[in-house]
Formats: C-alpha cells, sequence, structure tokens
C-alpha cells in the first residue's frame, strides 16, 4: 500500500546521510498518508542502504504499524503524536546532526544572527524540553514548543532536532537549514558576539521569503 508515499520517505533518508545529518542508523524521516490516518516511517535500526521503499513502515496515527516488515523507527510515537495534534503537518524529520545537537546539549537557543534564519525559521530554533524515547513525549515536547514559535525546528534538549513541515520535503529542507545555522552561529561565536537581527527585520525578511522567494507558480 502507498508506495508512491514509501518511494518520497525512502528517498529522503537519502538527503540526511547526503547532508551529513546522520551517523549509522541514527535519524529518521516520515510522511502522513494524504487523506488517511495513516504515516510512514522507515525501519528501527536499518542502515540507511537498505532502507528501499518497500522497508518502509506504515503505522496508524497512534503509532500501532498497519503494514510492514519491520519494527518502526523508535521514535514512531513522538511523529504520530505531531500529527494528530499538527493537522497542518505532512512531514517530520529527526536527526543528531552533530552543530545543532551541541546546541540541544547546552540546552541554548541558536539566536537569530543571520537572515538566512529569519527566512527559514521567522526568529530563533527554540529548545524544547528533555524526553526519554520510545513514547509520546518527545512528540508532546515538540508541538508544545513549535505552537509558541514560527520555526520549524526545534532541538529537544540533550537529543537533537525535530523538524517539520507541509511536506516531508519541506521537514528535510528545515532539519538541512537548521544545521547549517547551527554550524555557521556556532563559527561566529568562536570570532566575537553574534548580532541579533532587530525584530521588525526578521518579520520582513520571514514575510518576504515567504511570499516571493523561489519561482512564481506555474
Ligand atoms: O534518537 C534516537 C535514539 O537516541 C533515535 O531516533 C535514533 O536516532 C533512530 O532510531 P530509529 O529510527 O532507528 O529507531
Amino acid at each position: 500500500m502507498f508506495d508512491d508515499v514509501r518511494t518520497i520517505v525512502a528517498e529522503l533518508h537519502g538527503e540526511l546521510t547526503g547532508h551529513g545529518l546522520v551517523a549509522w542508523t541514527s535519524g529518521n524521516v516520515s510522511a502522513r498518508v494524504p487523506g488517511k490516518d495513516l504515516l510512514v516511517i522507515k525501519p528501527s535500526g536499518v542502515r540507511y542502504s537498505d532502507l528501499t521503499a518497500g522497508a518502509m513502515v506504515v503505522c496508524d496515527l497512534h503509532g500501532e504499524v498497519v503494514e510492514g516488515e519491520w519494527s518502526p523507527s523508535s521514535d514512531t510515537a513522538a511523529h504520530a503524536y505531531v500529527y494528530r495534534h499538527m493537522p497542518e503537518i505532512g512531514g517530520i524529520v529527526h536527526t543528531h546532526s552533530p552543530y545543532a545537537s551541541a546546541w540541544a546539549a547546552c540546552g541554548e537557543p541558536i539566536p537569530c544572527v543571520l537572515t538566512a534564519m529569519a527566512d527559514e525559521f521567522g526568529g530563533e530554533i527554540p529548545v524544547g524540553p528533555f524526553a526519554l524515547i520510545g513514547g509520546d513525549d518527545i512528540g508532546r515536547g515538540v508541538v508544545a514548543t513549535l505552537r509558541g514559535s514560527r520555526s520549524p525546528a526545534v532541538l529537544m534538549r540533550n537529543h537533537g532536532v525535530f523538524a517539520v513541515g507541509r511536506t516531508p520535503a519541506a521537514a528535510v529542507k528545515a532539519a538541512v537549514m537548521c544545521e547549517d545555522v547551527a554550524r555557521t552561529t556556532h563559527l561566529a561565536r568562536q570570532l566575537g558576539t553574534p548580532r541579533p537581527i532587530p525584530g521588525e527585520d526578521v518579520h520582513r525578511l520571514h514575510d518576504r521569503y515567504r511570499r516571493a522567494y523561489g519561482q512564481p507558480p506555474a
């Protein structure tokens, strides 16, 4: 079932390895199945090279397996919680990307000091609570944090990045951009004191990016 969604989710895992966001089997991507109370997610602890479309697992929005040969990701209940409580979200990504996870280890939000941050995140990238892996506590922390923010990414304390998007590709983009600005802001702090962008300019940049960046619709 849902071969098209399985294919998208399987292929997007290649973006995580391609951008250096994951080590070994850490991290995961999921997608909501359009029009259904279902999600597609990777199996737990399987090498990225083995993540074919057929290896993906279909679950309901309480994390129960509906179809699949493998056990689903350990973060399935967290993803399911986010889909239940953020109906506008179509894709979720989790990584332990190194620079962003370093900020998460320090429990420090990444301040909005770059135009690229204002564009993609609309402000700082916030920190969510520490939560144990396996249940839906991570999902609760992700939803509670992102509801008070324009950011599509949250740094879960002592853990790593959870990024969301209207599509799974948009969630992957947010995870890629999160690591990029985490790295640059870290480098800036080695050189001096990064200067936050004034709030009104953050708003203008974010607004322009959402309305005018890229190509107009065909
Ligand atoms: O964060 C964790 C464990 O710390 C997990 O998200 C792993 O990074 C990936 O687990 P699977 O998706 O392979 O179960």
